[in-house]
């Protein structure tokens, strides 16, 4: 068998509604996600020796960790598979930022897997079982499959009740060098004496700059209270020019702008990377459905 090669394209919530926690402490949602030309690239070997290298800008933070706990290794367990083969991931998003980056991973092993060792999952029943790498599973599964577009998904996440294509927007994605916990934004949220959950505003109008505004991110204010820099990095880039919109990504901390065209997004990554931050830009991916 040869070796395979996917990428695993990050995850930015447009929009990100939550509600008061359910009994088992988890949150009702209603997120509206797309997904940048941004991410990592996952490369298996199945002959290779049992184990995980790591390359790129971010690979040497979970080298340290070891391959069992990484979720690329728990595709194995959400796929009835027994631990075999060598994986390399080439890690170039930051650890633990807002944009289901691990998860994604983890979505592109079980991709991998089934496509290697034709195991034969459809995609519905990889779905399901994507909810096993966490919350944010089945979005990111929806997502890499579709190639992109717009998916929304409720419950706890696990519900994905809209798959459509859509433009091709410049974004910039940008952090500012702090990993932020998700339990830890969502306790937070409690501490808030948060509302009951309100539908996210659904309509291509405006495209995701029009979802951006016509709605919230619930977990900004959380996150900001653990990490001060989230307000004014989405309020540096609301200003920089060719800026549509701007707010967080999931719990935090990487923010991300709409730009009107790549033009104004390069040049308002560069000036972020300038100022210290983590920043780059691309284009949404528009996706087949
Ligand atoms: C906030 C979101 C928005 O897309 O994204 P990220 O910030 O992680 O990217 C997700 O809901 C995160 O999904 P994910 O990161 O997979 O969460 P999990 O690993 O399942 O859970 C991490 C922690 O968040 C809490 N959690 C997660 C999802 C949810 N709907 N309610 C929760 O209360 C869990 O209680 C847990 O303590
Ligand atoms: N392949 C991976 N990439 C990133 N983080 C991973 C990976 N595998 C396991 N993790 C663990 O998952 C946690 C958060 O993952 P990540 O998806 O980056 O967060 P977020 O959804 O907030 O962007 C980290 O604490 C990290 O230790």
């Amino acid at each position: 068998m040869t070796e395979a090669v996917i990428f695993a394209p990050v995850k930015i919530n447009l929009a990100l509604h939550v509600g008061p926690p359910r009994a088992d402490g988890y949150h009702p949602v209603d997120t509206l996600c797309v997904f940048p030309m941004l991410g990592d690239v996952l490369a298996y070997d199945p002959e290779g020796p049992p184990g995980i290298d790591f390359t790129g800008t971010f690979g040497e933070e979970l080298a340290g960790e070891g391959h069992a706990d990484n979720l690329i290794w728990r595709a194995f367990l959400l796929l009835d598979l027994e631990p075999q083969g060598r994986f390399l991931l080439q890690k170039e998003t930051p650890i633990a930022s807002g944009i289901g980056a691990g998860t994604a991973d983890g979505v592109a092993a079980m991709l991998l897997l089934n496509d290697v060792h034709e195991l034969g999952f459809d995609a519905d029943q990889l779905r399901r079982r994507s909810l096993g790498l966490g919350a944010d599973g089945p979005v990111c599964m929806a997502g890499q499959i579709n190639g992109g577009g717009v998916i929304r998904a409720s419950g706890i996440g696990e519900r994905i009740t809209l798959t459509e294509r859509c433009e091709p927007e410049a974004i910039v994605l940008a952090n500012p060098g702090y990993a932020v916990s998700t339990g830890e934004v969502f306790r937070r949220f409690d501490a808030g004496d948060p509302s009951p959950l309100t539908p996210a505003a659904y309509e291509r109008t405006g495209g995701a700059a029009g979802m951006v505004h016509r709605n919230r991110n619930d977990l900004l204010a959380p996150a900001e209270e653990i990490e001060p820099a989230i307000e004014p990095l989405i309020a540096t880039m609301s200003a920089q020019p060719g800026a549509r919109a701007a707010s967080m990504s999931g719990s935090g901390a990487t923010c991300f702008a709409i730009h009107a065209s790549a033009t104004s997004a390069e040049r308002a990554a560069r000036d972020l990377r300038a100022q210290g931050f983590w920043a780059e830009s691309s284009f949404i991916l528009p996706g087949n459905a």
